[in-house]
């Protein structure tokens, strides 16, 4: 049997494959496979890490963007140490650039985002957090992402474990070719 891949192939690049519903319009710059660098820390953590990360957007046609990264932490000399945090989710973009997300993290937490894309700059603010019994305890989230041709900029803002909103991550990330 034939995969839906083959049916229905989903697109990271314009011109390959389906053609964007143009909803999407203000998304497309996103399209591809992102791969960069970042630090990181939190009001409780005694330091910073440093982490490397892959993000993909991709979409079929349809009004949404498939969302998937991963990152893993560097050691000292930017080596890969451990693997560290995992999102997937479906940002769906309507008219004028508005836009509204659901993300899922395997530390036990959805999030719904709601945000805009307005020329170069994506600012999205969480709406509702739901968190798994045994998850930490994590209340709100805002990120700020800034494209400049082929490179992205990813900064996150958490609010958790009773710490004010504060950055818990920054990354820039450059386009894969292909
Ligand atoms: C690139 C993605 C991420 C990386 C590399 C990352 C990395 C880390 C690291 C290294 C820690 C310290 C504990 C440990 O060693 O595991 C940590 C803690 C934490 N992270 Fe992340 N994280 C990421 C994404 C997220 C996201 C999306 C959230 C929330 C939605 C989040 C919320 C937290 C919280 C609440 C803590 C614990 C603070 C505490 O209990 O002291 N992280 N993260």
């Amino acid at each position: 049997m034939r995969d839906t891949q083959a049916f229905f192939p989903d697109s990271r690049a314009v011109g390959v494959g389906p053609e964007p519903h143009p909803w999407i319009t203000p998304a497309l710059p996103l399209l591809g496979v992102w791969r960069g660098s970042g630090t990181g820390g939190y009001g409780t953590l005694s330091e910073d890490f440093s982490y490397e990360q892959e993000i993909t957007f991709s979409h079929d046609g349809r009004p949404f963007l498939r969302y998937e990264a991963r990152a893993w932490l560097t050691d000292r000399e930017g080596r890969p140490d451990r693997p560290s945090g995992r999102e997937s989710g479906w940002w769906r973009v309507v008219a004028d650039g508005y836009l509204e997300a659901v993300v899922a993290h395997p530390i036990g937490i959805a999030t719904t985002y709601v945000g805009r894309i307005s020329g170069n700059e994506i600012e999205m603010t969480s709406r509702d957090m739901v968190v798994t019994p045994l998850a930490k305890e994590v209340t709100a989230s805002r990120r700020r992402l800034t494209l400049c041709g082929d490179e992205l900029t990813f900064v996150t803002e958490v609010q958790a474990v009773g710490q004010p909103l504060q950055q818990h991550l920054s990354a820039r990330l450059r386009r894969l070719p292909g």
